[in-house]
């Protein structure tokens, strides 16, 4: 579903993303682990297109996300979640979780906020996955942080996206709602065959929900593979602040077995 392959980034002498090589499968949950500044925004930016990389290869599914010649074509399939969901205060849940079918309706009928029925049904049914179908109605600032942010999950389920990047989308939220946030993320890989790329800064939370962790320092990758082959070690590098100790090739030794399983098409 994505295939990144040397992909570069740079804002001015500042090199971001230096040569970063990922996969993921379809339906598959990736956290991305770094410190702040390791390139994790960048890269799920990249990935969109609200960041163009300089260099290297992006596809995501069939689309090229570095030279793309139709970025909303990119948008529909790549939906986006962010730490501070992006809701519509004003707006019912219902309504903003429609808003997710804005690229799919005609000029006009965006503008008129017009929504045929099959849309409506299925902003219900996505406000039904992420538990606040009775909220339907509610005025979205009337919710929580957390149901906010469900709201957000609903909205880009309701996009009927074939990738969900959400970056640190449970920064603001205390433990319950945070873990239900990231249920919610993973029941959409695991349901519905989405592909998520979740930034996250707890470690923990991590273990506990990814089928894969990435581990980037100083925009390269330094760790990549299940959860519970995560040691000490690779959080010591993931989490180093010396920039030529990351310059080194990842080491986990359950990196490139993984990678080599790809490029074998295993
Ligand atoms: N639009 C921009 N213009 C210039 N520099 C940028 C821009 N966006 C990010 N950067 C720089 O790129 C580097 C990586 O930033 P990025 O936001 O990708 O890191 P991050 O790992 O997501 O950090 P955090 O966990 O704090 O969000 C930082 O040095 C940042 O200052």
């Amino acid at each position: 579903m994505i295939r990144i392959r040397a992909l570069t980034k740079h804002y001015g002498d500042n090199a971001v993303l230096r040569g970063v090589d990922l996969d993921a499968a379809a339906g598959e949950f990736l956290v991305v682990l770094g410190e702040s500044g390791a390139g994790k925004s960048t890269l799920l930016r990249c990935m969109n297109r609200l960041t163009v990389a300089d260099s290297g290869e992006l596809r995501m599914g069939d689309l090229d996300a570095v030279c793309c010649p139709d970025p909303a074509a990119l948008r529909r399939q790549v939906a986006m979640i962010f730490q501070h969901h992006h809701v519509v205060p004003r707006l019912t849940a219902l309504k903003n979780v429609l808003t997710g079918r804005l690229g799919s309706v005609s000029t006009l009928a965006s503008i008129l906020h017009l929504f045929r029925r099959s849309d409506i049904a299925l902003a219900h049914e996505c406000l039904a996955r992420v538990g606040l179908e009775q909220k339907a109605h509610a005025r979205t600032d009337s919710l929580s942080g957390g149901q906010m942010q469900r709201v957000g999950i609903a909205r880009a389920l309701a996009q009927r996206p074939q990738v969900i990047l959400a970056d640190e989308p449970v920064a603001s939220l205390d433990p319950n709602s945070a873990r239900r946030v990231l249920q919610y993320l993973r029941d959409a890989s695991r349901d519905l065959g989405i592909t998520v790329v979740c930034n996250l800064h707890q470690v923990d939370y991590a273990r506990e929900f990814a089928d894969r962790i990435v581990g980037l320092a100083h925009g390269r990758v330094v760790f990549n593979g299940a959860p519970d082959t995560l040691g000490d070690a690779d959080i010591a590098r993931i989490y180093q602040s010396a920039p030529q100790a990351a310059a080194e090739p990842a080491r986990s030794p359950h990196a490139v077995p993984f990678m080599t399983a790809l490029a074998e098409g295993s």
